[in-house]
């Protein structure tokens, strides 16, 4: 069952997203990261990539891709919130490209 990060999950899960560059918003209980790539190609096979793990997970990115960049908002809609899974997802994400 998914459900909404604790105050410990928040600190344990989100503390190292952040440093690897995970921002959390603002204006809503969700993180997001902009990835920069050498070429639209690389953008789109990063994507490709992620959207076999969002599908295999059932838990799918908000995002947009100009050109090069990839900007990824994770939240958990079912939730209203952030949730372990966005945890999970932002960690596999950075896997992806290195
Ligand atoms: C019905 C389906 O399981 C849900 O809508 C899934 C699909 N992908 C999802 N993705 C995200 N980011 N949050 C969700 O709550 C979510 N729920």
């Amino acid at each position: 069952m998914t459900e909404l990060l604790s105050d410990t999950g928040r600190k344990t899960m989100l503390d190292p997203l952040c440093k690897a560059g995970w921002q959390i918003e603002a204006d809503r209980d969700a993180i997001s990261k902009t990835y920069q790539f050498a070429d639209f190609t690389e953008a789109f096979a990063f994507m490709t990539r992620a959207a076999l793990w969002a599908e295999k997970w059932n838990h799918h990115p908000e995002w947009t891709n100009v050109y090069k960049t990839v900007h990824v908002t994770l939240t958990t809609h079912d939730v209203g919130g952030l949730s372990a899974l966005d945890a999970k997802l932002a960690r596999k994400l950075d896997q992806l490209v290195t």
